[in-house]
């Protein structure tokens, strides 16, 4: 399993006017992780995905991949190193087809980016990889729906399933959960386990669903204020007292076994 860091953020700050929304945050992922990042309203997780994602520039701190620089590089630069997040350099486009947009998210990082019309052999494989993960997520009986008409769990989904047809070393989920039923929990949860395992993908996830999150992570990562207030398995972090006070409250639950 985990070996090696593969994302690491040294005293990565951002400042906005006045506030500063990311402070100080040094932050290491390890290869074949599945990592969270959890913490209040405004703590600064969507912040930090956006500074690792580079739609958002650090007021100071740096931010490496694979020991790797990346502080400087542009969005798309940091997608072909790897670094995956729905919605940063595709979007849902409401009047194609969910395959269509799969396939157009599986050509996006190729050397066909973003042409409709593309040589048929290669439109082939771009086809067949998207086919492939509507299939593994369970959402090929919507394939020929055009997006627009999608629920919002589904639009989720779709998400997703765009993300993976990059195939990212990296995946950058903010609140997968986030608009889906309950009752589709479990599969979402199932689904996280198997990119992880079957496809070795390391995961960075923000979620606000803490029991996801206990059942899913090896490691958390608590942000207060753009500050790491702690860092640890989940059962340490549930143990944490400051955590306690900061952000879990009076919850009392306990990480599953499994
Ligand atoms: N573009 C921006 N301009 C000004 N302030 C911003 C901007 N983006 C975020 N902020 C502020 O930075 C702080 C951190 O916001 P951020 O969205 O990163 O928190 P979060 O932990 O993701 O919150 P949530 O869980 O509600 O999504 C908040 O006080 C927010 O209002």
């Amino acid at each position: 399993m985990p070996g090696g860091i593969l994302l690491e953020t040294r005293e990565l700050t951002k400042d906005f006017g006045g506030l500063r929304a990311v402070d100080r945050v040094n932050l290491r992922v390890e290869v074949g992780a599945i990592h969270a990042l959890i913490g209040p309203n405004g703590a600064g997780k969507s912040t930090l995905f956006n500074l690792i994602g580079g739609a958002l520039r650090p007021s100071a701190g740096r931010i490496f991949y694979r020991g790797q620089d990346i502080t400087d590089l542009p969005p798309y630069r940091r997608a072909h190193l790897g670094i995956g997040r729905a919605y940063q350099l595709i979007h849902v486009f409401p009047n194609l087809s969910v395959l269509e947009n799969v396939r157009l998210a599986a050509q996006a990082l190729g050397p066909d980016n973003f042409r409709f019309w593309v040589p048929a052999g290669r439109l082939h494989r771009y086809l067949d990889r998207a086919w492939a993960v509507l299939h593994e997520i369970g959402m090929a009986e919507l394939a020929d729906l055009p997006a627009r008409i999608l629920s919002h769990g589904h639009r989720r989904w779709l998400e997703i399933a765009m993300l993976l047809a990059q195939e990212p070393e990296l995946m950058l989920l903010d609140e997968p959960a986030a608009g889906m039923a309950l009752e589709q929990i479990p599969r979402l949860i199932r689904l996280i386990e198997e990119i992880h395992q079957r496809r070795g993908r390391t995961i960075l996830l923000i979620e606000h669903k803490i029991d996801l999150v206990m059942r899913l992570a090896h490691r958390v990562t608590v942000l207060h204020h753009g500050r790491v207030l702690a860092e640890g398995t989940p059962e340490e972090i549930a143990r944490d007292e400051e955590v306690q006070r900061a952000y879990l409250g009076e919850r009392t639950w306990m990480p599953s076994s499994n």
